[in-house]
């Protein structure tokens, strides 16, 4: 709710600084002003003097920085006033703020020598001063900063040489487009062309520099010069070409060869539907002792593909369930087409996707093509009739966020959920499951559109009634399809099965007031939201969310970095990437730390919490924007 208001003028920033300050801990974190309400500079002066980061990107401020705002913020660590249009030097009581690491004023009008001051700044990690009309000469006084890490200085009228910058170890470096001229220091020759382009500088990775001996090893190119240095890297047409029609043809082959494996394995699909013959790893033993059957007995069958059984061969783990299954019909929700009917769904293979709390989840490809996933649910004690009521009711949302349940199969052995299948699998498997080569990185857009979708499901959920919750907030019950967007599924089981299946791997989720896991109210719903949001934006798995592997009490851990150090240090560093963004990641952070607050009513509902996000999103999307823009308006 804090940060959620735009219109918001000084008196209520204020508010919500003490707010900030209670909620993290005793410090600030974070102020952060929008277009709406421009920063009134006197304001920062005398309220903010205990402010840690000051974030003021593109707000429209003008004309010269004062001199004796930055007096009284010695605490500060991150200051931001990118994209303005700020004009004259930097104001010199800045050097007050001998904490600061991050400092991003690029993209402004300021002028005037890189002050000395700056070098006087010995936490300084990231400097960017880019597109700027900064000018003089590059001081070696750089030298000083050694936790320097990156340095932005492109798009200014620097002239003369780069000094030597031996004491120093950059990971990022831009000088483009200034006035530099002579050589590349050698320490920085690592990095690329692009870095120190619309120069007049020489040396490596540019051309030699005249006089210079070329090296021995590459005398054929560089006696070409340049251009011929650019080539050594570029691969001819013809070599481009044949790995062009090389991988097509290797993709075409992969393909044939899956369409191949494919059609086998349907047909031992089919095959499998008797049921006395299929095993499979999750349900045999259920099977077999359902079915009073030894192994024994069963052993000579196990050469079945063990991963793919028919959902035939899975509903008839329990004795009799068949015949009296296919007396029984699927019931459908809604209009939607019935597109398969029980004998569709008994035929078509089936393939473990878990096993969770009510029962386990399967995948089924029915053989006219859809597929589905199935829940067989254990544990249900409740009567026909009731089930009928509940499950109705849970086949009536109807939500584009949450995963739509499609058909029940209700009889005495067996209760069957029919769902869509989401295919990119769960929120969980993506942030914790394959961390190799080949994982799909997470980016802002992409985790924030989670967060958004998420929200939009609970809060629809929370919108059918006061104590209407979904009770198991999770990132494995947040599923997603193939363009990322997030789904809320699970809601609603937890009251028709016995009370022996109350989640129990929650305890990182579950909102400190719950004592019976049954009993989860809107608010708790959204402590487990902050929770997840805290996941999304750490990377980091809560206590107990991942079968043995050590998880952390993430509000908790994340409270105290904060407090101690550096906001930044939370993210996961996948996120940190993504440059320009960091406002927005910190606004969401403390949107979560909001939501994990330790009483019910200090956190937002979950519509506050849908606004919140949609702003923040909004505004880094007008970023981009403006950056595009601003992109433009310099190559005109
Ligand atoms: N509709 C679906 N589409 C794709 N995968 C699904 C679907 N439903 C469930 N899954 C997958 O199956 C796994 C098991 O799901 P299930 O909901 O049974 O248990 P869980 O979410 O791990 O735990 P809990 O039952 O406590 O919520 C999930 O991790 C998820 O990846």
């Amino acid at each position: 709710a804090v940060l959620a208001a735009p219109q918001a003028d000084l008196a209520s920033e204020r508010a919500a600084l003490l707010s900030l300050r209670s909620s993290v801990g005793g410090r600030t974190l974070f102020w952060n002003a929008t277009r709406d309400s421009p920063c009134n500079w006197a304001g920062v002066q005398c309220e903010h003097g205990h402010v840690v980061e000051l974030h003021l990107p593109g707000v429209a401020l003008s004309g010269e920085i004062p001199v004796g705002i930055f007096g009284n913020l010695t605490q500060l660590r991150t200051l931001s006033l990118r994209f303005n249009a700020l004009r004259g030097s930097l104001p010199s009581d800045l050097a007050s703020c001998v904490n600061l690491r991050n400092l991003y004023i690029q993209r402004n009008l300021l002028t005037g020598q890189i002050p000395p001051f700056l070098f006087h700044l010995p936490d300084l990690v990231r400097l960017n001063m880019g597109f700027n009309n900064f000018s003089g000469p590059f001081p070696s006084a750089f030298n000083n900063l050694t936790r320097l890490k990156t340095l932005f200085l492109e798009n200014n009228q620097l002239s003369g040489p780069i000094p030597d910058l031996n004491k120093l170890t950059l990971d990022q470096f831009n000088v483009s487009d200034n006035l530099l001229n002579g050589s590349v220091p050698l320490k920085l020759q690592t990095f690329p062309q692009d870095s120190f382009l619309g120069n007049s500088l020489c040396g490596r990775p540019l051309s030699l520099c005249p006089g210079d001996v070329a090296d021995p090893l590459s005398v054929d190119n560089n006696a070409k010069g340049n251009n011929n240095d650019n080539k050594k890297n570029k691969l001819s047409g013809g070599a481009i070409a044949g790995i062009v029609v090389g991988s097509v043809v290797f993709l075409l082959l992969l393909v044939f060869l899956l369409i191949f494996l494919c059609r086998n394995k349907s047909a031992k699909n089919t095959s499998a539907v008797d049921i006395a013959t299929v095993k499979h790893p999750e349900t045999e033993s259920e099977v077999l002792a359902d079915k009073g059957v030894s192994d024994v007995e069963n052993g000579g069958h196990a050469n079945v593909n063990p991963a793919i059984a028919s959902v035939a061969a899975v509903a008839a783990g329990n004795g009799g369930s068949k015949a009296e299954g296919n007396a029984k019909k699927l019931v459908f929700f809604g209009n939607a087409a019935r597109a398969f009917d029980l004998e569709d769904l008994l035929r078509a293979s089936a393939e473990v996707l878990g096993k969770g709390t009510f029962g386990t989840a399967y995948k089924a490809v029915l053989e006219a093509g859809p597929v589905v996933a199935v829940k067989r649910l254990k544990d249900v004690t409740i009567s026909e009739k009731e089930f009928k009521e509940k499950i109705e009711a849970v086949g009536a949302m109807d939500h584009e966020s949450l995963v739509p349940l499609r058909a029940y199969y209700f009889s005495r052995d067996e209760k069957l959920l029919v769902y869509d299948y989401m295919p990119m699998g769960s929120l969980s498997a993506l942030l914790h499951g394959n961390k190799g080569a080949g994982r799909t990185p997470l980016n802002w857009e992409v985790r924030s559109g989670i967060a958004l979708g998420a929200a939009r499901g609970i809060e629809y959920l929370h919108s059918r009634g006061p104590n209407v919750s979904h009770g198991n907030i999770k990132s494995s019950n947040i599923l997603l399809t193939k363009s990322y967007d997030a789904r809320v599924s699970d809601f609603g089981l937890a009251h028709l099965v016995g009370p022996s299946s109350t989640p129990n791997r929650v305890a990182g989720y579950r909102a400190p007031e719950v004592t019976d896991p049954r009993k989860v109210s809107q608010m708790a719903d959204v402590y487990s939201f902050g929770v997840l949001l805290l996941e999304l934006l750490t990377g980091k798995a809560p206590t107990h969310a991942l079968l043995n592997e050590e998880g952390v009490d993430l509000p908790r851990w994340v409270q105290s970095v904060v407090r101690e150090e550096w906001t930044s240090e939370v993210f996961d560093l996948e996120l940190l990437r993504y440059q320009n963004v960091e406002e927005e990641m910190v606004q969401l952070l403390q949107l979560a730390v909001d939501c994990a607050a330790q009483y019910p009513d200090k956190r937002p509902s979950m519509s506050e919490v849908v606004r919140s996000i949609q702003e923040l999103r909004r505004s880094s999307l007008k970023e981009d924007q403006d950056q595009i823009q601003h992109d433009n308006d310099i190559l005109l």
